[in-house]
């Protein structure tokens, strides 16, 4: 990593310590940024109080405490996180009791998919998708009643939450003597309930900060929307706005021809050398990837490339994300969905983290501890907690499940559900699965979709599936052969995310056919995207 010598725009954000949106394009160190920041936070607070620093997901969010918790910076009352975790286990599971004069003694998280048929019926009017703050007073009365059933539904945790601060002064109480700033990233791709989230911490005196960049929202589909963030972005907002502009990450020659992808104006950095290359191969996606194969040894030498996991096969759909692993011929890590990621609860999150731990030496019990342990326990139950936690990575792998379900009575006070249970020995019954939660080996090429790569950084990325239909993506009309682009600003978003993520090179690869998801064999016609106005001449 580069030495982290703020600019002048970076400083003005270090320099301002009230509410603001900070609008930041790729690159632009908002990570060392918002690090900084809670760095500079922390010591000045009682020992009691810390922040909550928000992440898009929950690799973004161990980065940035990695980052704070530098030089001995004490995170032991900041809440890092993803905001289902935030709001779950800071205002939902402690404050929804209060609404009822009952706790249950087990709450499990779930997902509306894999509730039973009686539990999916309790949302037979609502779009469970589309929950807004404003549907909770009908619903409130259902939740209470799951709730007290020992299960929280977590489509609906958004939006109990801000209904919970709305109504329970312990919980405002308790945030406000917790909590002295809220930071929340990639908010681009808030939706609604963690927006209405985020502007009541302001009223609570809670210095609240907003990070993002409208060209990188890629998330409509899961009902995110950039308008929040234009929001804050508007005068008379309360939040000060304040912008990044500097890409320190990528290549002048990417940064031009990213920039041109979203302004065919702009002005273009002065370059000695093009790093943006157009290749085709005759094949399918198959031959595109064994032409990596071909290329990759002599390009890792021409841009100084030392490891293999320094490079980055973007793709936009998972069929070629199977095909690229299953051709390269030098080791690879596919970065695709199992049984526990697939169905995420805090469950199966905590068994994640737990195999993480196992197959990790850096990984603490305390980090595992800090993470999830949100009651209070008496101080010598502590190595009990502990020496379980520690078992998971001692013992056989044949009993790790039982190990496993051990660690969660003692954290969660309660059992797995056995439908979690099941994920976890389906995960440790196959061996690619295990391997998605071991750390990444010096010499694993990574391969994952564009969606999953946002936030990362590789020397070398080769970004593939750019194909008419498929980036951007066209719908189907039977008998209309009009050009209709499902959503072309965020497919052009996505190939922005991934053009950023090379800091050395960016291979733009295409094929002559491509395989479609049915693996049959189509014409491989070039994506629109490529004859954007104001790039010629900006690749090789
Ligand atoms: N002031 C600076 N001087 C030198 N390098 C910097 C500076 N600020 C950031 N960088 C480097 O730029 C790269 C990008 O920074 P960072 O990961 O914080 O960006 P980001 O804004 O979070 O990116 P993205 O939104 O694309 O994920 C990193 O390698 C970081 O070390």
């Amino acid at each position: 990593m580069k030495k982290f010598i703020p600019t002048v725009e970076q400083q003005a954000v270090l320099n301002y310590h009230d509410h603001m949106v900070i609008t930041a394009c790729p690159g632009s160190g908002k990570t060392a940024v918002v690090a900084e920041k809670v760095r500079a936070i922390l010591p000045l607070l009682p020992d009691y109080k810390g922040v909550a620093a928000i992440s898009y997901t929950k690799k973004a969010s161990a980065e940035l405490k990695r980052r704070c918790s530098a030089d001995g910076i004490d995170t032991k009352k900041s809440f890092f996180g993803t905001i289902d975790s935030f709001s779950a286990s800071e205002i939902v599971i402690p404050f929804l009791g209060h609404l009822s004069d009952k706790t249950p003694q087990e709450i499990e998280v779930k997902f509306f998919e894999s509730l039973s048929d009686a539990g999916k019926e309790v949302f037979d009017d609502v779009s469970i998708k589309e929950l807004a703050v404003d549907d909770v007073g009908l619903l409130l009365d259902r939740l209470i009643k799951l709730y007290l059933g020992g299960v929280l539904v977590m489509e609906t945790i958004g939006v109990l939450a801000v209904y919970i601060l709305d109504n329970s002064e312990a919980c405002r109480r308790y945030l406000k003597s917790r909590y002295s700033a809220l930071f929340i990233d990639e908010y681009q791709d808030s939706g609604n309930p963690q927006h209405e989230l985020f502007v009541r911490f302001k009223s609570l005196g809670i210095v609240s900060v907003a990070v993002g960049d409208v060209d990188q929202s890629i998330f409509s589909f899961s009902h995110r929307d950039p308008k929040y963030i234009k929001a804050l972005c508007e005068a008379g907002s309360g939040y000060k706005h304040l912008s990044l502009t500097i890409n320190h990450r990528c290549h002048p020659s990417i940064v031009n021809y990213a920039n041109r992808l979203l302004n065919d104006q702009c002005v273009l950095l002065p370059v000695d050398d093009i790093r943006v290359y157009r290749r085709s191969v005759t094949g399918t996606q198959i031959e595109a990837v064994q032409w990596i194969n071909q290329v990759l040894p002599d390009m890792k030498k021409s841009f100084g490339v030392v490891h293999n996991r320094e490079v980055g096969i973007l793709v936009r759909n998972s069929n070629t994300a199977a095909i690229a692993a299953n051709q390269l011929t030098c080791p690879s890590r596919l970065f695709g969905d199992n049984d526990l990621t697939r169905t995420p609860s805090l469950m199966s999150n905590f068994f994640g983290a737990l195999l993480n731990f196992r197959f990790d030496n850096r990984i603490t019990v305390q980090s595992i501890i800090d993470e999830f342990l949100r009651r209070r326990v008496k101080r010598d139950y502590l190595p009990i907690l502990r020496k379980s936690i520690q078992n998971c990575r001692k013992c056989g792998l044949d009993i790790f499940s039982e190990a496993a379900a051990i660690a969660a009575e003692n954290l969660f006070l309660g059992k797995p559900a056995q439908s979690v249970s099941n994920n976890l020995s389906d995960v440790l019954a196959s061996a690619d699965d295990l391997r998605y939660f071991e750390p990444i080996k010096d010499d694993e090429v990574q391969v994952m979709t564009l969606h999953k790569s946002k936030g990362l950084e590789f020397k070398i990325v080769f970004h593939l599936d750019l194909y008419d239909w498929v980036l951007p993506r066209r719908v189907f009309l039977q008998g209309n052969f009009d050009v209709i682009y499902e959503n072309e600003q965020e497919c052009l978003n996505l190939h922005y995310v991934g053009v950023t993520r090379a800091q050395e090179a960016c291979v733009l690869l295409t094929s002559t056919r491509r395989l479609n998801f049915s693996n049959e064999n189509k014409a491989g016609n070039p994506s629109q995207f490529y004859d954007r106005p104001g790039l010629q001449g900006l690749f090789q």
